[in-house]
């Protein structure tokens, strides 16, 4: 069954216009989120703790920046946009003591809510909108008069107005201009984790350097393996972005498409089919989750040791080789603010 897609014209952005705003977090999210809210005419606060980095560029911005519990005490709609694992003593030192009823708690992610992290009271709206894409872009497409297609859930609708004024949220930040799709917290959760894990970051990124090591193994030079397992997926990924998997065949030589459909299923065979699937049980089942909360709470030991054994992979040394003889790679994040 398709989704339920909703436009500018189906949300009033006066709702949010009415209320207060707190913005807990001005990273990636955060300050797309709250630049952008302001913009569009809402009173908009940012929270951040004493020590944080974002403080000075918030207030550069011309943003009201207090800490996040005089953010919650004062605002009425509090969307917190800090990391994921930040979130539950976030909640539960500065959020919670200001969360009376009727007050509305969203989220940009609803890995706390799904997985019982944090369990708000019973009369405050839950509510998560959580834009498709990276927190510059966000930004980006609403300074330029567009948006960003974003999720919009309901976890709680404590007042019977949460999906209005999660709608209206999503248009203040140019969501609905593109257009916001209805989802849950379990599907967006689920979805999200499975992605990344299976496709999206652990699935690539292990495809290619599998790729990268088949090839050097059998004694290529590394920097003709880096071009042809990562350089180049750019290239085919921007076409599957255009026009999906049949634009990319569409694209690519005939000899490239055949190895694509008789290869292909080799590598990524009834095996890894099944090994996905173990991968959504454990998301679905919470296992994920607690063993990543547990880390966290250990100080992130075995994280650390698998960043650093990331970092040591010996395409990071040849592509940052290759990055340096391509004066249009290798940019910085640039801030859009
Ligand atoms: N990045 C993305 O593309 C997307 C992210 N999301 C979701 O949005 C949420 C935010 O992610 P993202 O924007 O990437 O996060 P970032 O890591 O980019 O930014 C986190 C921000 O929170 C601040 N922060 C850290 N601890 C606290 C705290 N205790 N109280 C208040 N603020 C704090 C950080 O401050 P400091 O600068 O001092 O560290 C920083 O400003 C997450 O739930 C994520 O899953 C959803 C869709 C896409
Ligand atoms: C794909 C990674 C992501 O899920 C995202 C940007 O959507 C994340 O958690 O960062
Ligand atoms: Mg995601
Ligand atoms: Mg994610």
């Amino acid at each position: 069954m398709s989704a339920e897609v909703f436009y500018d014209d189906d949300a009033d952005l006066s709702l949010i216009q009415g209320r207060k705003v707190a913005v807990l977090g001005y990273g990636s999210q955060g300050h797309a989120h709250a630049l952008s809210l302001r913009d569009s005419g809402v009173d908009v606060r940012v929270g951040l703790p004493e020590g944080s980095k974002s403080r000075a560029k918030a207030e550069e911005q011309g943003l009201r920046v207090l800490s996040p519990a005089e953010a919650s005490a004062e605002a009425d709609v509090i969307m917190i946009l800090a990391p994921d694992t930040a979130q539950r003593s976030l909640y539960a030192e500065s959020v919670e003591p200001h969360l009376t009823a009727g007050k509305a708690l969203f989220f940009g992610h609803g890995l706390n809510i799904r997985y019982g992290f944090i369990t708000p009271p019973a009369d405050v709206d839950v509510a998560m909108v959580a834009p498709k894409g990276p927190g510059h872009l966000v930004r980006r497409q609403f300074v330029d008069g567009k948006g960003v297609p974003c999720l919009v859930a309901v976890e709680q609708d404590a007042t019977g107005n949460a999906f209005a004024l999660a709608l209206a949220y999503a248009a203040g930040i140019g969501g609905t201009r593109a257009g916001a799709i209805k989802t849950t917290f379990k599907e967006e959760t689920e979805t999200d984790l499975f992605g990344e894990q299976a496709v999206l970051c652990g699935g690539a990124s292990a495809l290619v350097q599998t790729g990268f090591e088949v090839l050097t193994e059998a004694g290529y030079a590394p920097e003709i393996a880096y071009f042809e397992c990562l350089h180049e997926l750019k290239l085919i990924v921007d076409l599957m972005y255009e026009g999906g998997i049949a634009r990319m065949r569409y694209s690519v030589s005939d000899t490239a498409e055949y190895g694509d459909y008789s290869r292909g299923p080799r590598v990524v065979d009834a095996r890894v089919k099944e090994e996905m699937k173990k991968i959504l049980a454990e998301i679905q089942s919470g296992e994920f989750a607690r063993e990543w909360i547990a880390e966290d709470d250990a100080g992130r030991p075995n994280f650390t040791k698998l960043r650093e054994q990331g970092a040591a992979h010996p395409i990071e040394e040849t592509g940052q080789k290759l990055r340096s003889m391509m004066s249009w790679v290798d940019r910085p994040i640039t801030e859009t603010a």
